[in-house]
């Protein structure tokens, strides 16, 4: 069964934290919140205020070191997952990292990580993968998500479920009391198939 971990570094100028629960990243420095056997948050400190872009290099580097040579890696998408990639070819350019494949989930990482060099394969040809890392839009205290906002739910979530390992990275303006926090519309992606069938399914919810 896939475990899922979430790396978050703290950053001192959150606007969110106010509205979690002090258990809920509490850290001085890093720990590991075990909230079931197989879900872990870790949480870094930060010693002075940085931007978010820096938030997110900072998790993405943090997460990449769960990667090990010969792993067969899951690529997500979007901003957090495009330092996760970016380190990955450093990595692998520097012959610190040897020896990966990563399956992106969508275009714009596949042309990422071919132009850093990372060999690429596919679900059909790699249907087993050790480790998936991937931002996410939301997080709640459960470390439950939402994910989808950038356009490639479908294929994560097809990647996700390959995977042994799953990493979520997160700064910490993802950080929300409850899914739905932000108000922004919920990630919903719907194949052809059939797709009339699913719109009423949806409207039911409703
Ligand atoms: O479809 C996109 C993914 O679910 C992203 O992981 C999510 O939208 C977070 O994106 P970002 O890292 O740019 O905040």
């Amino acid at each position: 069964m896939a475990s899922l971990s979430l790396i978050s570094p703290q950053s001192p100028c959150s606007t969110l934290r106010h509205h979690l629960p002090s258990t809920f990243f509490p850290n001085p420095t890093i720990r590991i919140r075990q909230t079931s056997p197989s879900i872990k948050a870790f949480s870094a400190p930060i010693p002075s205020p940085l931007t978010q872009d820096e938030l997110k290099k900072l998790a993405a580097d943090k997460a990449v070191e769960y990667v090990q040579r010969g792993m067969v890696i899951g690529l997500g998408t979007c901003s957090t997952a495009a330092f996760i990639v970016s380190k990955l070819g450093e990595l692998l350019s520097t012959g610190q990292l040897t020896n990966i494949i990563g399956v992106p989930t969508s275009k714009r990482t596949e042309e990422q990580a071919l132009s850093l060099n990372i060999p690429l394969s596919t679900l059909d040809n790699h249907p087993h993968i050790d480790l998936a890392i991937d931002g996410a839009d939301e997080v709640d205290p459960n470390l439950d998500l939402v994910k989808g906002r950038g356009g490639a739910l479908l294929r994560e979530k097809m990647v996700k479920a390959a995977s042994d390992k799953f990493v979520v990275v997160v700064d910490d303006s993802k950080l929300v009391s409850g899914l739905g926090g932000f108000g922004l519309a919920m990630p919903v992606e719907v194949v052809q198939f059939c797709w009339k069938y699913n719109l009423v399914r949806l409207q039911e919810l409703f």
